[in-house]
């Protein structure tokens, strides 16, 4: 039984009357429950172990669940979100053991409005994570496996902005996989057949998207880690139909831009030279890798600089190497970063590329685990008095290079930021603190500003405004201490602070259905923000004097 299902009157109590709820331990509510939870996920000596052990808490009771949540993100975010979900990802056909999001098959095109009329929900559904499980974190095409992701974003939507769980949709659309060992496994969740091919697909997403907007009218849709051509194709096809973004491309682009204003501040303090000098090379040239990419055009617009200018600055590498603009068959989304100045063989040696391009940045989104070698860290640390290098892939098990190997081997000169968390370390007597460039930190601000002002659709100037509140956000002690995003802890606060830029940049490009927010000024709006912040009910005895603290 859980504690939200006793009687108020005995909630309330300092001790149980005996008989009144014989089934709880008379004294159970002179302890803290919420630290007995704690001990019993630490008691656990795997991820995937405490992942499977989280999961069961939210089923028992939602709001002790977010109540431990939210005072302990940093420990536990690692394992509602990556690494761990990725390895709840890999398992799940094994893991699995209840509903706790929406399936929807490519057997049900044609009935899709019924199965979304089943989720309880409804009308007070307000945003859904979605995926096709393509190419879920750089694990490739887990099929029907996919659907933890979206439950650690909605998670992070809960914890991180105080969106409501009940309005909340995590949805895995089980369109077949192209893995073999999936389609082999008798355990397996998912549709036992390949992916459609664009057309058969294509009607599918025209089918869904409707449905959804009919069944959930107010609903904003996440796309999430869908394969690069569809994340791409279907951003396109859907951004100005229907109120949705990616969040690979989009929220990716936004935090990146974000940190590396931060970031280039502190490059350009140490090496006297200008903002405008900044080259990004960019190791990946998938939808997170391009998708940022042109959000860092920004970067250098806001400096003054033209598109053509910006570009110029701009470098990027696939697995065949330097993308340059004479590769034959070169795939749409790559041909506007392509380069017409390298004459000469294909330029495939990352050292090499460096060599030539000689950039201040170097930004992995390539699914490469130790991509970022010795000798690459280290010429990136002779061209630059503090270089900057951020290994975007996730999970850490892909990650370009390691905190520790990128500190020894620029002797701390470093501006670091990964994608998934790395701890604190020491080197030659000082601490260093890595940044986590992970959208993670844009979206639920981006969610809570578009639900709140009823965007009819997510305009680039709410992903822009976004990127530049979150590089804004960071406090004085955070800025002396050279980091580049501001401390997990804070993101509620933070969340709100991105929601306020998203609603102001929804009213200057008209599309904020709900216009009530315009008379209101920031800090007023702020506080509105703030108040509409869902916290779970504290009914679990916090102040229990004989609970020991953990
Ligand atoms: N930190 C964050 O917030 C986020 C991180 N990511 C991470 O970014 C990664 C990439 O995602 P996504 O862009 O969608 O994936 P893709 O698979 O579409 O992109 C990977 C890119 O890396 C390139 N690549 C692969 N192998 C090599 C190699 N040996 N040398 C150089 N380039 C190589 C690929 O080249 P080619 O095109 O030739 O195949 C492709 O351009 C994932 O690990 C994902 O988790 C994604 C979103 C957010
Ligand atoms: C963080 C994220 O969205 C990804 O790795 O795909
Ligand atoms: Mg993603």
């Amino acid at each position: 039984m859980s504690l939200t299902a006793l009687p108020s009157s005995t909630v309330s109590a300092p001790g149980l009357v005996p008989g009144l709820a014989p089934r709880i331990p008379p004294y159970f509510l002179n302890t803290d429950h919420r630290q007995r939870c704690l001990a019993q996920l630490r008691s656990k000596s795997t991820g995937l172990e405490k992942y499977i052990y989280l999961s069961g808490l939210k089923e028992r009771d939602p709001n002790l669940f977010y109540e431990v949540l939210l005072g302990n993100m940093l420990e536990i975010i690692p394992i509602l979100y990556t690494p761990t979900v990725g390895d709840a990802c890999s398992s799940y056909s094994h893991i699995w053991r209840r509903p706790e999001g929406l399936y929807v098959s490519i057997e049900n095109k044609g009935h899709i409005k019924q199965i979304l009329q089943t989720w309880p929900g409804g009308l007070a559904s307000r945003i859904a994570v979605v995926t096709d499980g393509s190419r879920i974190l750089g694990l490739g095409d887990l099929g029907a496996n996919g659907l933890p992701i979206s439950i650690g974003k909605l998670d992070l939507y809960i914890a991180g902005a105080g969106i409501k769980p009940t309005s909340t949709v995590p949805i895995c659309l089980d369109l077949g996989t192209n893995t073999q060992k999936f389609l082999e496994d008798p355990l397996y969740i998912g549709v036992r057949r390949k992916r459609p091919g664009t057309t058969e697909m294509d009607a599918f997403m025209e089918e869904f998207m409707q449905a959804m907007r009919d069944v959930f009218p107010m609903l904003l849709v996440q796309f999430e880690d869908f394969s690069t051509d569809n994340a791409f194709r279907y951003l396109d096809l859907f951004r100005n139909q229907y109120r949705c973004f990616n969040d690979d491309i989009q929220g990716t682009g936004a935090v990146i831009l974000s940190g590396f204003i931060n970031a280039a501040r502190l490059s350009s303090a140490a090496s006297g030279k200008p903002l405008s000098e900044h080259r990004i090379l960019f190791f990946g040239a998938g939808s997170a890798g391009i998708g940022v990419a042109k959000q860092l055009l920004s970067f250098f617009s806001l400096l003054g600089l033209s598109e053509e200018e910006a570009k110029s600055s701009i470098y990027t590498v696939d697995s065949k190497g330097l993308i340059t603009a004479d590769r034959k068959g070169l795939q749409e989304h790559k041909k506007f970063f392509a380069r017409t100045d390298y004459q000469g063989p294909p330029l495939t040696n990352l050292t090499d590329i460096i060599g030539f391009v000689k950039p201040t940045a170097l930004l992995g989104l390539s699914t490469i685990r130790g991509a970022f070698t010795e000798d690459v860290v280290k010429l990136m640390s002779s061209l630059n008095t503090r270089p900057i290098i951020f290994p975007l892939s996730n999970p850490v098990s892909l990650c370009e290079v390691d905190y520790s190997d990128a500190i020894k081997w620029t002797n701390g000169s470093v501006i670091f930021a990964s994608g998934s968390p790395y701890k604190a370390m020491e080197f030659e007597g000082k601490v260093y603190e890595p940044g986590q460039g992970n959208n993670m930190y844009i979206f639920p601000g981006i969610g809570m500003g578009a639900i709140l002002s009823k965007a009819r659709h997510v305009t680039d100037a709410m992903v822009e405004q976004a990127a530049i509140a979150l590089s804004s956000s960071l406090s004085q002690e955070e800025q002396s201490s050279e980091l580049v995003y501001p401390r997990l802890a804070r993101i509620r606060d933070i969340s709100a602070q991105i929601a306020l830029a998203v609603i102001r940049a929804a009213q200057k490009d008209d599309v904020d259905e709900n216009t009530l927010f315009r008379n209101l000024g920031d800090n007023a709006l702020l506080d509105y923000i703030k108040a509409k912040q869902w916290q779970p009910c504290a009914t679990h005895n916090s102040n229990a004097s004989n609970a020991p603290r953990l």
